[in-house]
């Protein structure tokens, strides 16, 4: 499979428009997002990111090239620097729960199970929608916002729409290609499975900022 993710991105492509036309999405960009929503989003996403800083620790050890294991490992000790200097900006302590909504607790579960108990491809296919979903949303909303100077978001958005984080992106669609090289038929359908899993859960955990969910009982 010489371009397995042109591929995938093509075939989850309604996923993509379904989470530009989300209203997390447009009101984020619009600036005009409650400020309860973005609060319970990045308390959320802090919950996530403790998790996924693991999982990405994870698919860095299973790597089978030391460049690659760099990568991972580099990414995740720069969610350690970059998103906790992002959350403390945002967060009121006074507010911030340690209790996973039911959609951050499935999300980081999946993950985790996948990189616990599946091979090193589908690993990588299960985390990339948090690349590549987030750059594609980051340039989405630089592209279209008319509001750059007053979005009371733009840190957030800054972080994911650009060149720095581009890179790294593309970094990380460029070792999953490697592996879906090498990969057979039914190992391919795994990576997909998975690929599309991850980028449904990213709908649904903008979903379930917006609702600000809670667990029923
Ligand atoms: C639910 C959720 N999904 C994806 C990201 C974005 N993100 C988190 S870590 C990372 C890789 C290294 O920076 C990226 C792109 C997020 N914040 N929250």
């Amino acid at each position: 499979m010489s371009n397995w993710y042109q591929q995938i991105n093509k075939t989850t492509g309604s996923i993509l428009a379904k989470i530009q036309n989300q209203p997390f999405i447009k009101e984020l960009m619009q600036g005009t997002l409650p400020k309860d929503v973005f609060q319970f989003y990045i308390n959320q996403d802090a919950l996530y990111l403790a998790q996924y800083k693991k999982v990405l620790a994870l698919v860095g050890i299973k790597c089978r090239d030391e460049n690659e294991t760099q990568f991972f490992l580099d990414a995740a000790t720069g969610i350690i620097h970059v998103e906790n200097a992002l959350h403390q900006h945002f967060v009121n302590a006074d507010s911030f729960t340690t209790i996973a909504s039911p959609t951050c607790e499935l999300y980081i579960s999946y993950l985790s199970r996948i990189a616990h108990e599946k091979s090193i491809a589908v690993s990588i296919a299960a985390v990339l929608p948090c690349f590549t979903i987030y750059k594609q949303i980051g340039d989405y909303i630089l592209e279209n916002q008319t509001n750059k100077d007053n979005n009371p978001y733009q840190e957030w958005i800054n972080t994911y729409g650009g060149e720095e984080f581009a890179a790294s992106v593309e970094q990380a669609i460029n070792i999953a290609n490697k592996y879906a090289q090498t990969a057979h038929q039914e190992e391919l359908e795994m990576m997909n499975q998975a690929f599309l899993k991850a980028s449904q859960l990213e709908w649904m955990f903008w979903d379930s900022a917006y609702r600000k969910e809670q667990w029923e009982i």
